[in-house]
């Protein structure tokens, strides 16, 4: 089976490697024309996406002037372009192509299905509590070492949606088992679907960009609880919390090169501006493993805890924390992230761009093939 799998996902590669991945000027307009047609309005956050990626991919970077405070729907579509900073015409063109087809494919696989919008998630793979001020969502595969499987990353995004409205006052995010998470289910990559390798590619880009863009986005205090080793996606995102308490158990890995492919989850940008471009490039073009006392050295890392008391001490010191004025919190954590969140949201466009190119990459094929034959282990 596996080997089926395997030996499938390499001759999608290489035909993949064979045909051009960006979206051409025709896709470009037939996705303007698909928007035409499309019966549900996706909503005023989607048409703000979709009118700056338009701008950008037509026009270039915006240097239009900054409408009055007064004049509120120019002013969001301006701050809407606007935050695309320089990103390349073509990228704009491929992003706002991907996230057409998105909501066609939505809109189709929801027809004939009543109901289907008011339907609750059913989380397979995460727990999710709410207790004291605070919603733990728990990843909850600990045979796999919490890998992170597509339906996963979806469910932790409705997971993250839900805790930004629901009562509690912070969040945590935490892993069942001996690992905190071993980063993106490598299996991810053999799910090849009916349009190949390049509609898989343009799929994962999706996830990834709304999954990250949620991260940057949360608006009251994040914590994240490492009780054990995390690997790839799950350290680049630490970047984006608020707080990380860390087991003594824990380590940080980001083998990234090694996989054949490149940083995501913001980390190209908060990595250096945490620990410095030094160590930052030792982590994320090396690999190099941190145990969680250098994660804490290095800034990555609030607080380490023997793993013996982790969670009573983090428990406790959380229950104390989410009785403070959460209002207070919310506003403070946003002050603080509000400064860099368009640069944040750029940089997660750039880094899925960039990690498009290394998925069709023979160095990514290789490394993936390598795990899933069960031929080498990080
Ligand atoms: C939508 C696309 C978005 C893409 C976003 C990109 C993200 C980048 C990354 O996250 S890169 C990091 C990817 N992760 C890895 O490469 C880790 C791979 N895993 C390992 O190297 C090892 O499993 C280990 C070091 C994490 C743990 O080793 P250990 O010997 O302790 O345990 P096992 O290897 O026996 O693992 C137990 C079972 O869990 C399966 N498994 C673990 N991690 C993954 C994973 N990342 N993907 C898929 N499967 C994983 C492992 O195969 C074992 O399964 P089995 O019991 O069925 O054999």
């Amino acid at each position: 089976m596996l080997s089926r799998e395997v030996s499938s996902f390499l001759v999608q590669q290489m035909h993949m490697s064979q045909t051009a991945m960006r979206a051409s000027h025709k896709d470009f307009e037939t996705a303007v024309n698909q928007m035409k047609l499309l019966k549900k309005d996706p909503g005023n956050e989607m048409k703000l996406k979709l009118y700056a990626l338009y701008k950008q991919a037509t026009e270039g970077p915006c240097n239009m002037p900054k409408p009055g405070v007064l004049d509120l729907i120019s002013k969001a579509k301006w701050d809407s372009w606007n935050a695309l900073g320089s990103l390349p015409k073509e990228t704009a063109r491929q992003n706002y192509v991907e996230l057409v087809s998105s909501l066609s494919s939505s809109e189709s696989s929801s027809q004939g299905k009543p109901g289907a919008d008011s339907k609750q998630p059913g989380y397979e793979t995460l727990v999710v509590t709410s207790e004291d001020g605070i919603t733990k969502i728990m990843l909850n595969r600990p045979t796999k070492k919490n890998a992170i499987t597509t339906q996963m990353y979806q469910d932790i995004v409705l997971a993250l949606e839900a805790a930004g409205k629901d009562d509690s006052t912070i969040t945590v995010l935490t892993g069942n088992g001996d690992y905190y998470c071993s980063g993106n289910d490598l299996n991810n990559f053999t799910d090849i679907p009916p349009g190949g390798i390049e509609e898989q590619a343009k799929n994962n880009a999706i996830l990834l960009r709304n999954f990250v863009g949620c991260f940057i986005d949360f608006p009251k205090p994040l914590v994240a609880a490492v009780n054990g080793p995390a690997v790839g996606i799950s350290v680049t995102l630490l970047g984006l919390f608020d707080i990380v308490y860390a087991s003594d158990r824990a380590t940080f890995h980001t083998p990234f090169t090694h996989l054949g492919q490149s940083p995501e989850g913001c980390s190209s940008y908060t990595f250096p501006k945490i620990m410095g471009p030094a160590k930052a490039a030792e982590m994320l073009i090396f690999g190099k493993k941190l145990t969680a006392r250098e994660a804490c050295a290095q800034g990555l890392v609030t607080e380490v805890f023997p793993d013996s008391t982790f969670q009573k001490e983090v428990w406790t010191r959380l229950k104390a924390y989410s009785k403070l004025p959460p209002n207070a919190m919310r506003t403070s954590k946003q002050l603080i992230r509000n400064v860099e969140r368009e640069k944040l949201h750029a940089t997660n466009s750039e880094e899925i761009s960039a990690l498009q190119g290394r998925w069709r990459s023979e160095e990514c094929t290789n490394a993936v093939m390598n795990f899933l034959s069960r031929k080498v282990k990080l």
